[in-house]
């Protein structure tokens, strides 16, 4: 996304094929706002701009026919979920009911109006029938409540339980995607829209409530319709008053402002001095800076620098919607909204002729024009609604058919069919990896993070792989988890070629510690168990793995022990706390929102130092490759000591060793010391390919760059 380009908060979610692209001015408006905003706007075809056609968008309803067979599967599904189609019904019946109820008013209405008609003609009231319809007009009303509620309670469990069940599956689709299909934009996009993360409702039922309430706005309008004609054709002029209120209610839904969320737009920036502007903003609402700021005594500067900016922007030192909107009341009122204003005046106009004309129709007419008004303007509400409605739906089938593609969709790592390993027992001895030739690129990346890579580790053996940062270390590892395939080349593992393989089996044949690992908003315990989910609760194994990794000392010195989360998934809601209260619930309140800085982000986590928070990335590791695990014959450690101190990466190294033999283990650093020197083979890595390979004695008599670092360390310790 472009810098300071907002995302279409609330906005219309396209469906639409195709690019939006800036530069092309024949598609595209630009104009400027104020002095730092830049707004790129679609143009809009002729045909949108005749008031009302807009709603009549046709490019809407062209995709409806390829949606019809996911929205098919949607029923069916709907169809599963315990008791729905009970609440269905009973809500279809609900609606139903609902829509008649304006018709049956405005029959009423009718009513009224012929006992003003007769009492002006006879000079008397049928009391009786006054009293009946005044009454069903009431009854009328309170049906139209009672109704409403029970529309109200009748969709929240079924929204609920629609929504639950399509959570699961969402669920499903983010869990299971692999990393090149996870990490693609435009997989991103289809999650985004087939699961939107800011909606309440799913698109299911906002679809069903569309389809149900479309079907209920046709039927009102019909009701409606076929009353008010009835109404009218007693009243003189009535039709004429009744277009012209029609005409009027439908020219002033066309606002003048037309909402830029119902439109395909842009907006950015260049303002050197906004892009400053924010960018101290943020800094001095930011709890990362403080200490630089403070130590660096950069305040005044700071703050000097933020003043002349607004110095020099003036109003215009906004953020987009603010000055969209001041920029907005400058426009002059469209055409449509200056004639509305005299047609609002019309049907009064018809009716003060109309009545000096017949003076002794007066009352009548009062309350027809009054009846007739209110009619025409609620069924051109109604029907502007069923406008938006078919839009909308037709919208809201092509987001079904995202979800279920989304549902469907497919990872880009295939799976192999041959189960690893043949037999366990092979395992104990480890697994040899060979690379042949790999070549590969990143998937967004147009360079190599590897080229032509080959070399072969055998069963057992502990193996570094070298090199300076970016060089290609951790690509060889992800490659080796089938993370990603090669561009060009083989990978064998056990000397077959590593695609034919299960990749569960794979996987469960191997342990990985990642350079960036991370944790998971879970307990300490879960952190630690999901190293291996097959024994998630057994708290023995979940104990040694700790000690295995050097972190069970700390966790047992918390609070909560093993129990304490590290980053509270869930956070506490609270307004308005006096400035007394500085922990709820045993946890400390945030204040940032006193900063600026957006919502009620709690200070939930609990902070461990690097070191700590890598020992229980480790631990996670040693789930699954302690001696006694025979089922895992490869260890895969990218950067393990990174945050280490020396005794801790000197114990650690200690346990690995003990390991040599039963698994094979490759490393990934930049760090010349005991590891390389006790490896069975070192690959040394410069700028994508491998340029130097063999022990560590073999490579310091070789007297290549592998000899000259480490001899540049040495003299530094003389
Ligand atoms: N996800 C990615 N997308 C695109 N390029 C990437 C990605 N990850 C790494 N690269 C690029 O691939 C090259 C090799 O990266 P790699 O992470 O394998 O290096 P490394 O030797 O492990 O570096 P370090 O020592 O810093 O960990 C680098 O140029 C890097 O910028």
């Amino acid at each position: 996304m472009a810098r300071g380009a907002h995302r279409r908060k609330g906005g219309i979610n396209t469906n639409r094929k195709g690019k939006f692209d800036p530069k092309d001015e024949n598609q595209v408006k630009h104009t400027k706002i104020g002095k730092v905003w830049e707004l790129y706007e679609e143009r809009q075809p002729e045909l949108a701009k005749i008031p009302f056609s807009a709603r009549l968008n046709f490019e809407r309803y062209l995709g409806l026919y390829d949606s019809l067979p996911f929205v098919w599967r949607m029923l069916k599904d709907i169809g599963s979920i315990r008791a729905c189609w009970l609440y269905l019904g009973l809500y279809l019946a609900v609606q139903l009911a609902l829509s008649l109820i304006p018709a049956v008013q405005l029959w009423y209405s009718g009513q009224l109006l012929t006992i003003v008609g007769t009492a002006i003609e006879q000079r008397t009231v049928d009391r009786q029938l006054l009293f009946r319809v005044a009454s069903s007009r009431v009854a009328c009303s309170i049906a139209d409540l009672i109704l409403q509620h029970l529309s109200k309670r009748i969709s929240r469990p079924l929204n609920a339980r629609i929504k639950q069940y399509y959570t699961v599956h969402m669920f499903n689709v983010m869990a299971r995607l692999d990393v090149p299909t996870y990490d693609d934009p435009l997989v991103q996009r289809q999650l985004e829209q087939a699961f939107p993360s800011n909606s309440r409702q799913t698109v299911i039922w906002r679809t069903v409530v569309g389809v149900i309430n479309m079907g209920s706005t046709a039927i009102m309008l019909l009701s409606q319709l076929s009353v008010l004609s009835t109404v009218l054709k007693n009243q003189q002029d009535g039709t004429l008053i009744a277009l012209l209120s029609f005409s009027h209610s439908i020219l002033s839904s066309n606002s003048d402002t037309q909402s830029l969320f119902t439109r395909v737009w842009a907006a950015t920036t260049h303002n050197a001095d906004f892009i400053k502007l924010s960018g101290l903003r943020k800094a001095v609402a930011e709890p990362a800076h403080r200490k630089e700021i403070v130590a660096g005594n950069m305040w005044e500067y700071m703050h000097s620098e933020y003043r002349r900016c607004i110095n020099i922007l003036g109003d215009d030192a906004a953020e987009f919607f603010d000055v969209y909107e001041l920029f907005n009341q400058k426009r002059f009122p469209s055409f449509a909204s200056i004639i509305r204003r005299p047609l609002q005046e019309l049907p009064q106009i018809v009716f003060t002729l109309r009545a000096v004309q017949y003076p002794a129709t007066i009352p009548l007419s009062l309350a027809s024009l009054n009846l007739i008004t209110s009619t025409a303007n609620s069924f051109s509400h109604t029907l502007l609604r069923l406008f938006e409605q078919t839009g909308s739906i037709s919208d809201n089938f092509a987001t079904i058919q995202k979800m279920y593609e989304a549902i469907n969709l497919s990872n880009r790592i295939p799976d192999g069919m041959v189960p690893y390993p043949e037999n366990q027992r092979s395992l104990q001895m480890g697994m040899s990896i060979e690379f042949r030739n790999v070549s590969f690129k990143y998937p967004e990346s147009k360079s190599y993070a590897l080229r032509n890579v080959s070399f072969k580790i055998v069963k057992g053996q502990l193996c570094v792989i070298l090199g300076q940062n970016g060089s290609g270390k951790s690509t060889v590892l992800k490659l080796i988890a089938r993370l990603y395939d090669p561009l060009e080349g083989q990978i064998l593992v056990d000397d077959q070629d590593i695609k034919t393989f299960k990749l569960a089996d794979l996987r469960r044949a191997m342990a990985i510690l990642f350079q960036e690992y991370t944790h998971f908003p879970l307990s300490i315990r879960e952190n630690i168990a999901l190293g291996d989910p097959g024994h998630s609760d057994d708290m023995d194994r979940i104990t040694q793995a700790a000690t295995l990794g050097g972190a069970s000392e700390f966790i047992e010195r918390l609070e909560e022990g093993y129990d304490t989360y590290l980053d509270r998934p869930v956070r506490d809601y609270y307004s308005g706390l006096p400035e007394g209260t500085m922990d709820l619930f045993g946890r400390a309140v945030s204040f940032g929102k006193i900063r600026g800085m957006g919502g009620m982000k709690s200070n939930e986590s609990t902070t461990l130092s690097g070191g700590q928070m890598q020992r229980i990335a480790l631990s996670r590791t040693f789930m699954r490759s302690s001696v006694s695990e025979p089922s895992v014959g490869l260890l895969l450690f990218d950067e393990p000591s990174a945050s280490l101190d020396p005794t801790a990466e000197h114990d650690l190294f200690e346990r690995l060793r003990l390991l040599r033999g039963q698994k094979t283990m490759i490393f990934s650093s930049h760090r010349f010391g005991n590891l390389t020197r006790n490896a069975d083979m070192i690959l040394y890595m410069h700028d994508s390919v491998i340029v130097e390979e063999g022990s560590h004695d073999a490579l310091l008599k070789a007297g290549g760059e592998y000899a000259r670092i480490w001899n540049l360390q040495a003299q530094a310790f003389l």
